[in-house]
C-alpha cells in the first residue's frame, strides 16, 4: 500500500506574498518532489508563468475559488495530480503544496481533505502556514472573514513585506494575531520554511488539534468580491496603462483589493510582458517577463467589492486600449 501523501496549504489573504514564497522556495531548492497546485480567483497565464520562472511542476486551478467547490475541484485536482504521478506524466513527488486563492477560507479545504472519503485513502493534511501581510494585514482583519479563518486555520503564521510597513506594526499584529490563533507559532518571513518539519518539532498541541472544534466554513460568496479580467488585442502604451492604474486606485482604492496580470508593453524594440500588481492602494514594481517566442498577451485580473465588469472593461478601454481619436482629425 502506497503511503499517504502530505499535502500542505499555505494560505493568506490577496496579495500577502504567497506566490513570491513559493517561487523563492523552489529558487532555494526546498520544494524538491513537491507538486504545486495553484488556485486563484481568475484563471491567469502569469500565474503559471511566475512560479514555472522558478521551474517548478505547478498546475493551476483557476477561475473559481477552491474552497466555494470544494468537493468537485479539490478533489479532482488531487486526484489528477496523483494520476498523473502514477503514469508519468509529472516528476514524481511525495507532497503536494495548496496555494490557496486569496479570499478563501480554508477551513473547508482542510475539512475536504480530512473527510473526503476517495481523498483519504490517498492524502495526509500537513501542515497549514498563513502569510499576514503588514502592510495591509490589520485592515484586512477588520474587514474579512476569510482572513479571520485564515488565521485560525493556520499552524504558522508568517509575516511578509517587513520592508514596507511601519516600526511597531509586527509587534502590534502579532499580538492581535496571539489573541485570534494562541497556538500557532508566529514567525518574520525573512529566508524561513514555513514548511520545514522541524520548525514545530518541540510543540505538544498542533493547531490542528483546535480545528476540530471550529465553527462550519463561512457562507461561500465573499461578500461581494469579484474578479474581473480586462485583455487588449494589441500590446499597449506603458504611460497610458500606469496613469490609468492611478487613476482606478484613486478614485475606487478602497473597493479594489488586489490587480494583478501580464500585459503586452509598446517598446521602440518591440513588444515585452510585463507583470503588473498592486495589493490595495499600494502598487508594486512592475517585472519583465522573458519573451517565450510569441507576441506578449494582456490579461489583467481586477479583484474588487462590488466590481462592475461593464464599466471597468469600458473604462480600459477608454483610457487604455483604443486609439486616441486626436483632436484635429475630421
Ligand atoms: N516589498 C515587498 N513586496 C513583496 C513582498 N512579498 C511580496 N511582495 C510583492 O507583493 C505583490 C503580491 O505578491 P504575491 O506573491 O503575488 O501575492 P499572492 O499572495 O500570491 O497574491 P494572490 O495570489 O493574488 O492572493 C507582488 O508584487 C510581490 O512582488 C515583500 O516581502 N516585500
Amino acid at each position: 500500500m502506497n503511503e499517504p501523501i502530505d499535502v500542505d496549504i499555505l494560505t493568506g489573504f490577496l496579495g500577502s506574498g504567497k506566490t513570491s514564497l513559493i517561487r523563492r522556495l523552489v529558487d532555494g531548492g526546498a520544494l524538491t518532489e513537491t507538486a504545486i497546485l495553484v488556485n486563484e480567483m481568475a484563471d491567469l497565464p502569469v500565474d503559471r508563468e511566475l512560479i514555472n520562472l522558478s521551474g517548478a511542476a505547478a498546475s493551476v486551478v483557476g477561475d473559481r475559488c477552491l474552497c466555494c467547490v470544494t468537493d468537485g475541484n479539490l478533489r479532482a485536482a488531487i486526484v489528477a495530480l496523483i494520476e498523473s504521478k502514477a503514469n508519468g506524466t509529472v516528476p514524481p513527488f511525495r507532497r503536494i503544496l495548496i496555494e490557496t486563492s486569496g479570499i478563501a477560507d480554508p477551513t473547508s479545504l482542510i475539512a475536504t481533505l480530512s473527510t473526503d472519503p476517495i481523498l483519504k485513502a490517498r492524502v495526509r493534511l500537513g501542515r497549514v502556514v498563513t502569510l499576514v501581510d503588514l502592510c495591509h494585514g490589520s485592515v484586512t482583519l477588520d474587514e474579512s472573514a476569510e482572513a479571520m479563518s485564515q488565521l485560525i486555520a493556520a499552524d504558522i503564521i508568517l509575516l511578509t513585506k517587513a520592508d514596507l510597513a511601519e516600526a511597531g506594526t509586527a509587534e502590534q499584529l502579532a499580538d492581535r494575531i496571539g489573541a485570534v490563533n494562541p497556538i500557532a507559532r508566529t514567525f518574520a518571513a525573512g529566508g524561513l520554511d514555513p514548511f520545514d518539519r522541524s520548525l514545530l518539532a518541540d510543540q505538544a498541541l498542533p493547531a490542528r488539534a483546535i480545528r476540530s472544534f471550529m465553527a462550519a466554513p463561512t457562507t461561500p460568496g465573499h461578500n461581494r468580491i469579484v474578479a474581473s479580467v480586462l485583455t487588449a488585442e494589441a500590446p499597449v502604451a506603458w504611460a497610458r496603462l500606469a496613469a490609468w492604474l492611478s487613476l482606478l486606485l484613486h478614485r475606487h482604492g478602497d473597493a479594489i483589493l488586489r490587480i494583478k496580470g501580464s500585459v503586452g508593453i509598446e517598446m521602440d524594440d518591440g513588444p515585452v510582458a510585463v507583470v503588473v500588481q498592486s495589493v490595495r492602494h499600494v502598487v508594486h514594481k512592475p517585472e519583465h517577463m522573458p519573451a517565450n517566442g510569441g507576441a506578449p498577451q494582456t490579461a489583467l485580473a481586477v479583484i474588487a467589492r462590488g466590481l462592475d465588469h461593464e464599466r471597468l472593461a469600458a473604462s480600459f478601454r477608454r483610457h487604455v486600449t483604443e486609439e486616441k481619436v486626436s483632436k484635429n482629425a475630421h
